[in-house]
C-alpha cells in the first residue's frame, strides 16, 4: 500500500532542500548571524506577517494534522469548539502579556521572573520550560515518522534523521530569521497538503452533499455540549474555557512565541502579529476537522476496520494514501505537508531552547563571554538539543495512543504551572519569590499526580461514538443502543478516581490556579512584597484596567495608596509604575 512514485520523493526532497536554502540564505546574508541579537532575536527587525505565520507554525505540527482528523473521525466535531478559545486566547496575550514583556526588552521570557521575583524563580521556570519542550519535540519528530512507516513502509529512522538533521542545520546556520522564514514556507506547504487531501477526498466520496449526508447520519456533527461535568473529556466548557488557559500558556508566555513577539520591530507589530494569528489558526483548525469528516464519510459503511481499527495515528495516513494513490506528486505533497508541520515546530523548539539555555543558564555565569563565543555556543546548543530530541522520539512512542491527547496533556501539566507563575507575578504585586517557588512546586506536583494518575488508571479515555455501521439502523434505534451503552458502561467514578478523570482540557486552568493560590498563601505567610519594592513595569495594573471606568481620583484612592504613605503612580507608556519618593531619587541617579 502507498508505493511512492518518483515524483513523491522529489517533492519531499524539494521541501527539505528549500528549507536548507532559506537557512543558508540567512546564514550568508544580513549580519551573517555573528551576534546573538541576530541569531536569537532576528535583530528585532521582523514585520508582522512572517511573525504571525511563524507563530502558527510553532504549535501546529504533525500532531494536529494527524491527531485532529482522528479525533473528529472517532468522537465527532466537539473538538472544533476549541476555536472559541482562540478569541480570548489571543486577545489576552495581545493586550496583557505582550505589552509587559515587550517593554522589558527581554531575550528570554524567563528574565521576567528574575526581574519580578528572583534568580531562583527564573532558573526553575527555564528548567520547567526545557523539560516541556524536549518531550514535546520528541512527540513532533516521532508522529510523522512512525505514522508514515506504519502505513507506507516509508523508511522510519531515515525520515527521523533526515528531518532532525535538516532542521538542526538550518536552525544552527540561519538562527531565528531562518526559523521564521522557513516557518512561513512550511505553513503554506502544510495548508496546501491538507487542502489537496480534502478536495480529492470529497470528490472520491461523491461530492459535498454526499459527505454531509453521511456525516450527519453518523452523528459526527456534535451539538453544543454544555454539560458542566469537569470529567467529561470534550464539552464546550472544557474546550472553549479550558482551552483559553491552554492558549494563554502557549501564546502568552511560551518562550517560542514570546521570542517571536520580541523579534517584531515595534510593539504594535507584535500586537498586530498576534491578531493575525487568529484567522490562520481558525483555518488550520477547520482544515484538520473537515479532513476528519471527509475521512469518516469516505469509509462510512465500508469495512476498513482492519486498517482503521488499529491505532488512531495510522488511520489518517492510511486514508490519505488511499485517496492520493495514483495521483503522482500528491502523496509527496502530503508527506511534505506532514514534515513541514513537524520541521516548523521542531525548529522553533530548538531555537527557543538554545535561547533560554544561553540567556538564562550560561550568560549569567560567564558575563565576560565574547559575542563570537556566545554565538558559537548557541549553535552548539541547537545541535545538541537536536540530537536529544531524536532520543526523545522513541520515548514518546510509549506515551499512549492519541498523539493529540498526549500533546495537550503535556501542555496542561507543564505549561499550566508556568502560566500560573507569570500570572502570579503580573497580577499580584504582593507575591514574593518564596511564594512563587512554592506555587510552582505545588502546581507541578499536582499536575503530575493528576496526569500520571489518569494514565495509570486509564480513566481519561472516552468511549468512541459507534462506528458508522450503525448508520444502517434507524435513527431512534441508534439512539437506543447509544443510551444503553451509556448507562451500562458509565459507572460514576467517585473520590480519587473522579479526580483522575478530570478532563485533560482543564489541566492548564487547574494547574494555573493552583500555582496562584499556593503562591499567594505562601507569600502572605512569609511577608508579602510591598508594591514599591516591585521592579517597575513587571506588574500589569489589573485593578486599574478593570476599574478603568472609575473617575481618576477614585482610582487613585483605590489602587495607588499603599500603607507606607502614598506613592506617585506615574503612568509610563501606559503602565502604572509605583515609584515611591525615595526610589524616585534612586531612579534618577
Ligand atoms: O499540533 C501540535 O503540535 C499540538 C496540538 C495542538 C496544540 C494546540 S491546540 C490549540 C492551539 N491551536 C493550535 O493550532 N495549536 C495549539
Ligand atoms: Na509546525
Amino acid at each position: 500500500m502507498g508505493h511512492f512514485a518518483v515524483a513523491d520523493y522529489v517533492i519531499f526532497a524539494v521541501l527539505l532542500a528549500a528549507s536548507m536554502g532559506i537557512g543558508l540564505y540567512h546564514a550568508l546574508s544580513g549580519g551573517r548571524q555573528r551576534t546573538t541579537q541576530e541569531f536569537l532575536m532576528a535583530d528585532r527587525s521582523m514585520r508582522c506577517l512572517p511573525v504571525s505565520l511563524s507563530l502558527i507554525a510553532s504549535f501546529q505540527s504533525a500532531v494536529a494534522i494527524i491527531g485532529v482528523p482522528a479525533e473528529i473521525y472517532t468522537h465527532g466535531t466537539q473538538y472544533w469548539f476549541i476555536g472559541c478559545a482562540y478569541i480570548l486566547g489571543l486577545l489576552i496575550p495581545a493586550h496583557v502579556f505582550i505589552p509587559v514583556l515587550y517593554r522589558l526588552r527581554l531575550s528570554s521570557t524567563y528574565q521576567y521572573l528574575e526581574m519580578r521575583f528572583s534568580k531562583a524563580v527564573r532558573i526553575c521556570g527555564t528548567l520547567t520550560f526545557i523539560f516541556q519542550t524536549v518531550i514535546y519535540m520528541g512527540l513532533c519528530v516521532y508522529t510523522p515518522a512512525f505514522a508514515l512507516n506504519a502505513v507506507t513502509g516509508f523508511e522510519l529512522w531515515g525520515a527521523v534523521l533526515a528531518t532532525g538533521l535538516v532542521c538542526t542545520l538550518y536552525t544552527t546556520m540561519g538562527g531565528l530569521k531562518a526559523v521564521i522564514w522557513t516557518d512561513v514556507f512550511q505553513t503554506v506547504v502544510m495548508f496546501a497538503g491538507q487542502l489537496a487531501v480534502i478536495v480529492v477526498g470529497v470528490q472520491q466520496t461523491g461530492g459535498v452533499s454526499e459527505v454531509w449526508r453521511k456525516v450527519r447520519e453518523g452523528n459526527r456533527i456534535s451539538a453544543l455540549d454544555l454539560n458542566p461535568d469537569p470529567t467529561e473529556r470534550h464539552t464546550f466548557w472544557t474546550l472553549g474555557v479550558g482551552g483559553i488557559f491552554l492558549m494563554l500558556s502557549l501564546y502568552g508566555v511560551n518562550q517560542a512565541q514570546v521570542q517571536r513577539y520580541l523579534s517584531a520591530r515595534t510593539e504594535k507589530e507584535a500586537v498586530r502579529s498576534c491578531y493575525m494569528v487568529f484567522p490562520s489558526l481558525q483555518l488550520a483548525l477547520a482544515l484538520s476537522c473537515v479532513m476528519g469528516l471527509v475521512m469518516f464519510a469516505r469509509y462510512c459503511g465500508e469495512d476498513h476496520s482492519d486498517k482503521l481499527g488499529t491505532s488512531s495515528k495510522d488511520m489518517v495516513v492510511y486514508f490519505v494514501m488511499d485517496m492520493l494513490q495514483g495521483l503522482p506528486g500528491l502523496p509527496g505533497l502530503f508527506i511534505a505537508c506532514l514534515f513541514s508541520a513537524a520541521l516548523s515546530t521542531i525548529s522553533s523548539a530548538f531555537n527557543s531552547l538554545a535561547t533560554v539555555t544561553m540567556e538564562d543558564l550560561i550568560k549569567p555565569h560567564f558575563p565576560t563571554m565574547t559575542e563570537a563565543r556566545a554565538t558559537l555556543l548557541s549553535k552548539v546548543l541547537a545541535m545538541s538539543y537536536g540530537l536529544l530530541c531524536l532520543a526523545m522520539a522513541y520515548l514518546t512512542h510509549l506515551m499512549g495512543d492519541s498523539v493529540l491527547q498526549v500533546a495537550l496533556k503535556i501542555f496542561g501539566m507543564v505549561g499550566g504551572p508556568i502560566l500560573g507563575l507569570f500570572c502570579l507575578g503580573m497580577f499580584f504585586p504582593w507575591a514574593n519569590s518564596t511564594g512563587a517557588l512554592a506555587g510552582l512546586g505545588a502546581g507541578l506536583a499536582l499536575a503530575f499526580w493528576v496526569g500520571i494518575g489518569s494514565i495509570v488508571t486509564r480513566s481519561s479515555s472516552t468511549r468512541p461514538l459507534p462506528p458508522c455501521r450503525a448508520v444502517l439502523l434507524s435513527d431512534n434505534m441508534t439512539t437506543a443502543i447509544h443510551a444503553a451503552l451509556l448507562n451500562v458502561t458509565l459507572s460514576r467514578p467517585s473520590g480519587l478516581k473522579r479526580f483522575y478523570s478530570l478532563s485533560y482540557m482543564w489541566y492548564s486552568a487547574f494547574n494555573c490556579f493552583t500555582v496562584i493560590l499556593i503562591g499567594l498563601i505562601i507569600s502572605f505567610l512569609t511577608g508579602p512584597m510591598k508594591e514599591e519594592d516591585v521592579t517597575p513595569g513587571t506588574v500589569y495594573p489589573l485593578l486599574g484596567k478593570l476599574l478603568c471606568f472609575l473617575p481618576e481620583h477614585l482610582k487613585k484612592k483605590l489602587c495607588c495608596v499603599t500603607p507606607l504613605g502614598h506613592t506617585v503612580s506615574k503612568t509610563v507608556n501606559g503602565l502604572h509604575k509605583k515609584i515611591s519618593p525615595q526610589r524616585r531619587y534612586i531612579k534618577h541617579v
